[in-house]
């Protein structure tokens, strides 16, 4: 049992350069930069890390997700974004996770053999949502087909029921997943099913990690047991967000709850004003002062006032950082 044990861990640091990190703490989803005419713009990816490192203590990236607006991007794009992170991470982030879910097999197969080859540190697959697999075993049948081109490369589920409309629990999928994708390293959970996320970390396996998506609740899910946070926020709110997690960590729930509820207040004031990912995006453009220009249709761009407004409201709950 024992040589068998090491036997894994040997093959896992020969094949994985990066299996012996285990993904923790906040992970920025990030925003895609766009030209004003709506092209991809590489040249902003260079400051948009150093303002995540610098600015907001922030040292992993998941990109090409929601937030990037991987959905409407070709694969041809979505190649180029995902090397010029790489590349331009190297020496800086901890961790680039290059999502590469799509509606098409092939083509997140396709892209899965791109991050291997630019040697991104793991990929995500989301669930197909156009036609939706109908139970757990067909979405892990469709998530191994993709985990079987690269199979040393770190592999996430990402679970987003809310956009997706697959409602099967996380738990379930990660139910015999090793088996099935032995480079399986945890789940993004962005639901707010709390009794199914705690059911993924208690079932969790010493070398995955259990993340958590609804930044305006991770609070909570750090109470379950998260591993760590991906989400669109810490690309703008990283630096209180770092606070929360330690003052969670300290064991100063008053610190920590006083920072969430200062989160929940900037959300509810964006959400009225109507907080879609055109509004999120121009917000970030407010905030961090880089030019990610405007989202793809059909996201729709944000009136200025409207970000101005939000940005403002930011200011007024934090006037640090
Ligand atoms: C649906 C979606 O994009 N969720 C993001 C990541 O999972 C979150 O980071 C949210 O943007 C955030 O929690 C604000 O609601
Ligand atoms: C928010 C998130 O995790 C994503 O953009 O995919």
């Amino acid at each position: 049992m024992a040589f068998e044990k090491e036997k894994h861990v040997q093959v896992y640091s020969v094949m994985t350069p990066s299996a012996d990190k285990k993904l923790t703490g906040l992970i920025a989803a990030t925003f895609t930069p766009f030209t004003r005419e709506g092209e991809i713009n590489l040249l902003e990816i260079g400051p948009y890390i150093d303002y995540l490192t610098e600015k907001q203590g922030v040292r992993n990236i998941f990109v090409n997700g929601t937030t990037g607006e991987s959905m409407s991007l070709s694969v041809a794009e979505r190649k180029i974004l995902a090397e010029e992170w790489c590349q331009k991470a190297k020496g800086k982030m901890d961790q680039v996770i290059v999502h590469v879910g799509c509606m098409c097999l092939k083509d997140a197969q396709e892209l899965t053999r791109h991050a291997a080859q630019i040697r991104a540190d793991a990929i995500a697959v989301i669930a197909p949502s156009f036609f939706k697999p109908s139970n757990a075993d067909v979405l892990k049948s469709f998530l191994q087909e993709v985990a079987s081109v690269a199979p040393t490369l770190p592999f996430y589920y990402y679970h987003l029921p809310a956009l997706t409309g697959v409602n099967v629990p996380a738990r379930d999928v990660l139910d015999g997943i090793e088996k099935l994708i032995p480079s399986f390293r945890g789940v993004k959970f962005s639901g707010s099913d709390l009794m199914d996320f705690g059911r993924c970390v208690s079932y969790c396996q010493p070398h995955w990690s259990v993340l958590y998506g609804v930044d305006e609740q991770l609070l909570a899910a750090l109470a379950m047991g998260s591993h760590g946070a991906v989400g669109s926020t810490y690309n703008y709110a990283g630096c209180h967000f770092n606070k929360l997690i330690s003052a969670f960590e300290n064991g100063d729930l008053v610190q920590a709850r006083t920072i969430q509820f200062k989160v929940q207040e900037l959300l509810s004031h964006a959400m009225k004003l109507g907080f879609d990912l055109g509004v999120n995006k121009q917000l970030m453009n407010e905030v961090s002062g880089l030019c990610l220009g405007p989202p793809r249709l059909p996201v729709m761009l944000c009136p200025p006032d409207r970000a101005q407004s939000i940005a403002r409201k930011y200011h007024s709950i934090f006037p640090e950082c």
